[in-house]
Order: C-alpha cells, then sequence, then structure tokens
C-alpha cells in the first residue's frame, strides 16, 4: 500500500463531519492494507506513530522545504521504517542524521504526502475522538464486534495491535487478549456525580466512597523484584518514581497490577501543590525534597489471578489483605465501604477538610472497565471544573503587558473534529503561570497574529467555573461563566478533555 492512500484517507475523515463516514473511510483503507501494514496505517490514521515519540518539531520540519516528488511512490512499509530510523537515532551528534532520514523521506513524498506527514509527526493528526472512530472502523473491516475490539484495545493499551490481531484472526484472537503483567492497561475513569445524595441514590446502598486525591493516577505492575509504573494515559514513568517502587516491592506478593493515584505531601500530610507532583513526572530523576505517596485503590491482578473481571468487592477484598500489615497501610485510599448517608457525608467532609477535591462512588458490583468513563465510579466535587484545550492566548495590557495572558478555550468535539470554543479567561493565573504560558506557548503557535498567539490544540488547562450559559456568539451556542484557571493538566491529552456535549449538558443543571 501506498502512503498515498493513508493520506487520501486521512484527508477524505477530515472533509466529513458525520463519524459514520469517517469510520467508512478508514474502515475502506484498512480493508486494503497487507498483514504487516495494518498496524502503522491504523496507528497513522488515529494521529500517531507506533515508535512512540520522535521528537521531531515544527522548526525541524520548516526547514526541510523539499520539492515534492512528481508521483506518490512511497510505501506504507518504506516510511514505517524511516519513522523507525528516526526513533532509533537520539543522542548528542544525531541531529544531522535525522535532518539526512527526514530530508529522504520528505524528497520522496509529493505535496499532499508532505502534507500528511507533517500533520502526523507534529501531533496535529492526534485529536479528539479520532481513536473511537478509528476503532469503529477496525471492527467494520474485521466484521466483528466494536465491544471486542475495545476490549482487546484496552487490555493491550495498544489500538494498531488490536488492529493487526482483529484483522488476522477475528473474534476468536480478539477474545484471547488477556491482561499481562508488565503491558499497562487502559485505566477506568469516572463520571461526574451531580452531588454526594444524587450519586448514592443512582448507586444504592452497595457502594464505597473513597476520598478523591488531587494527584496523578498510576498503575503499578510488579513481577517478582521488577516493579514498573506508567501514567493514566499509559507512559511509563518507573525511572522516575523510584519511592513508589520501593513501596510496591515491599508487599507480599510476587505477581501484581495495582491502581491508584499519587501525590506529594507535607510533612504534616497535607496535599502539596498539584504542579509539586506533576513535577516528578517530567523530570529526570527524583527531586529529594518532593516525595511521592501512592494511595492504591484496586487491583487487577494478584499473584497469578486475573480479578479485572471480578467485582468491585472481590477486588477491595484482595487489596486489603495484601496491605494488611501496619507497615503498608499508609498505602491504601481512605474510604468507608456500605457507609450509611451520614458517613458518606462524613467521608466528604473529611475529605475536603484533608484539602482533598471529593470524593468517588463506586459500586461494589462492578467490574474494573477497562478505559471506559461509566456510572459505576462516580466523582463528587463541590466546584464544578472542565478539562478543556487552549487554543489561543492573547498578549495582556497593564500589569500583564509582555505576557501572554488571556486564553481561549475549546471543547472536545466528540465526532473528531476541531475543538469548539467555549470561552476565555485571564483569571486565576499567578504570575508564575503567567510567566510559564509566555515561555512555552510560542514554541506551540501555528500563527503569531499581533493580538497573542494561536496554539496547536495540545495543552489540557483545568477551569472551575459557575455555570454554562446559551451565547450565539460561540459556534457551540453555549459558552462558561466565570472560567478561571485551576492548573494545566499534564498528565491529560486533548482527546481526554471534556467534550462540547459535557459542557452543554451543563446549560440544564
Ligand atoms: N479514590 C479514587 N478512585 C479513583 N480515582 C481517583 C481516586 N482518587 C483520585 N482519583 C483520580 O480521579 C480520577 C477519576 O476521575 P476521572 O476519571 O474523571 O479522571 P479525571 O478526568 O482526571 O478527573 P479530574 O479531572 O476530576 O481529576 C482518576 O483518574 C484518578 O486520577
Amino acid at each position: 500500500m501506498l502512503l498515498a492512500d493513508v493520506a487520501a484517507a486521512s484527508a477524505a475523515v477530515a472533509a466529513t463531519r458525520s463519524r459514520t463516514a469517517k469510520a467508512a473511510a478508514v474502515a475502506d483503507v484498512l480493508r486494503r492494507a497487507e498483514p504487516g501494514e495494518v498496524g502503522p496505517v491504523t496507528a497513522w490514521l488515529a494521529g500517531d506513530v507506533r515508535q512512540g515519540r520522535l521528537g521531531v518539531g515544527w522548526r525541524t520540519l520548516a526547514r526541510l522545504a523539499h520539492d515534492p516528488a512528481a508521483a506518490p511512490a512511497l510505501t506504507v512499509a518504506a516510511v514505517d521504517d524511516a519513522l523507525t530510523g528516526l526513533a532509533a537515532t537520539s543522542g548528542a551528534g544525531s541531529a544531522a542524521r535525522r535532518e539526512a532520514l527526514l530530508g529522504a523521506l520528505f524528497g520522496a513524498a509529493t505535496a499532499d504526502e508532505q502534507r500528511f506527514l507533517v500533520r502526523l509527526l507534529t501531533g496535529e493528526l492526534r485529536q479528539g475522538a479520532l481513536e473511537g472512530v478509528v476503532l469503529d472502523a477496525v471492527a467494520a473491516a474485521a466484521g466483528v464486534p466494536a465491544e471486542a475490539v475495545r476490549r482487546a484495545a484496552m487490555l493491550s493499551g495498544s489500538l494498531p495491535a488490536t488492529a493487526a490481531t482483529a484483522l488476522g484472526g477475528g473474534t476468536d484472537a480478539l477474545a484471547a487478549v488477556r491482561l499481562e503483567v508488565g503491558r499497562p492497561v487502559r485505566p477506568m475513569l469516572a463520571s461526574p456525580g451531580a452531588s454526594l445524595d444524587d450519586a448514592l441514590a443512582d448507586l444504592g446502598a452497595e457502594v464505597t466512597v473513597e476520598h478523591k486525591l488531587d494527584g496523578a493516577r498510576i498503575q503499578v505492575h510488579r513481577d517478582g523484584d521488577e516493579v514498573r509504573v506508567w501514567t493514566r494515559t499509559l507512559r511509563e514513568v518507573t525511572g522516575a518514581v523510584p519511592e513508589l517502587a520501593d513501596r510496591v516491592r515491599a508487599l507480599p506478593c510476587t505477581t501484581a497490577v495495582l491502581d491508584g493515584e499519587t501525590l506529594a505531601l507535607d510533612d504534616d500530610g497535607a496535599p502539596r501543590a498539584f504542579q509539586d507532583t506533576m513535577s516528578r513526572f517530567g523530570s529526570a530523576g527524583p527531586d529529594p525534597a518532593v516525595l511521592l505517596s501512592p494511595f492504591l485503590f484496586d487491583v487487577l491482578h494478584l499473584d497469578g489471578r486475573d480479578l479485572l473481571d471480578e467485582p468491585l468487592a472481590v477486588r477491595l477484598d484482595a487489596l486489603e489483605r495484601l496491605l494488611a500489615a501496619p507497615e503498608h497501610a499508609p498505602l491504601r485510599m481512605p474510604g468507608v465501604r456500605r457507609p450509611t448517608p451520614e458517613q458518606a457525608a462524613g467521608v466528604l467532609a473529611e475529605a475536603l477538610a484533608a484539602g482533598h477535591e471529593g470524593v468517588v462512588v463506586k459500586a461494589l458490583r462492578a467490574p474494573y472497565a477497562a478505559g471506559r468513563r461509566g456510572r459505576a465510579w462516580q466523582k463528587v466535587k463541590p466546584v464544578h471544573t472542565l478539562d478543556l484545550v487552549v487554543l489561543a492566548a492573547e498578549w495582556g495590557y497593564g500589569r500583564r503587558t509582555g505576557r501572554l495572558s488571556n486564553i481561549s478555550l475549546g471543547a472536545r468535539d466528540p465526532d473528531g473534529g476541531e475543538p469548539v470554543m467555549v470561552g476565555k479567561t485571564f483569571k486565576g493565573m499567578t504570575d508564575e503561570l503567567l510567566a510559564w504560558q509566555t515561555a512555552t506557548f510560542p514554541g506551540l503557535a501555528v500563527e503569531a497574529p499581533a493580538w497573542g498567539v494561536r496554539l496547536r490544540p495540545e495543552l489540557v488547562v483545568e477551569v472551575a467555573l459557575d455555570g454554562v450559559q446559551r451565547s450565539p456568539r460561540y459556534p457551540g451556542g453555549v459558552a462558561l461563566r466565570f472560567a478561571r484557571v485551576v492548573r494545566y493538566r499534564p498528565d491529560k491529552t486533548p482527546a481526554e478533555a471534556d467534550t462540547i456535549d459535557a459542557v452543554r449538558a451543563l446549560l440544564a443543571g
């Protein structure tokens, strides 16, 4: 298959707003792919490359002004090989070699193919619901139920690998995909509960109410003495968090897959700023001033036994046995099982008093729904927040002259289109945050008009708001009321931002 076929499918996806038409275009090209091509083609159409982060920036690509090839000749295999070469070429003195590799690739590409490669390599294709569209397309192309593809993708953590399995071996091969220690699973997510009472009314008495700690999601795998840690986006951070690995290595088990939240605490046990926690995941090595504490709330596998499909009550029993010794008790996420309404309210009050965000109410009967944001877990937070994509920033005035200040906020289009603008805010920004925006945004700019910068839709910011209102001035017909920045969410991709539907749903509330 030629790269041109994939580029054409990608253009067809971008040209329609219809999710069905997008999926049909992807399914069509997947049906025509050879077995060895399915992986890369799937990854590219979902906006990703199989080789992980390639570290190719706009500036490098801008230097590669090549005359396009007249006719398409690049094969999928040749491009995939070039990307593998690029990923393998890093470190000191590699810049020239990388540019040579990229130069050869771009020199062999037509104008359409060059455009596609630029968008792929800069991450511009990696947006919103594309992954869901591609997942449906894989199911259609393989003639298997979408649910079978979804489950295998969540358990393997890889859509390209799942596509190859689905097209190669159908439903049976998909059903054979299991949890593996050492291979991270997409985390189960929570949906917003309107209030504690609503969540309890919805889920009944068979629940656990746990603190919702304001840190970073971690998935920890242990195999003998080897312990590895991943973030919620399945990025491995083992090397950056040795203290977490040590705590899990001390537990009385041989193999385990554990789910939890980690954060940095003060000496008196109060949570430190979210940025302190996040800084640990970006930095090369541990900062001795900021130590992370793990709080475990789920176990998906223990000593040879998969627990994923067991009800939460069974998984919590297993977790409690694992953490039974007094020295391990601090690793347990605080919570109360089967609380009375008064006890549940007490857990919420205690969580807020301790400086946490709220609580998560979880159905004890529910299995672990990897990758799902379902009603079985409901988060209750007194302050309403949304995770939105930063689309642009304007130069400030007065005290903020010379600073990139007022940011435009976009909600995700669930059908894979561009983010939909829902408001702007310059509130809630500390001097430190303004300085960070001013230093960081130009590197993400696609355009720098006099008023500020228009950004690649990459950064996710969490904003608090008082509600939303109908507004004909905004493209989605809805605008945020009194939005203010809570913090940036480097642990989230734009594909995980809240949707325009979630914003519209607040109109009713
Ligand atoms: N006890 C807990 N159980 C489950 N998740 C918890 C718990 N405490 C903190 N969390 C965090 O809350 C998140 C659950 O909320 P959700 O699935 O909506 O993720 P989120 O979008 O990151 O939420 P938010 O933006 O509200 O933190 C988890 O991903 C996890 O990081």
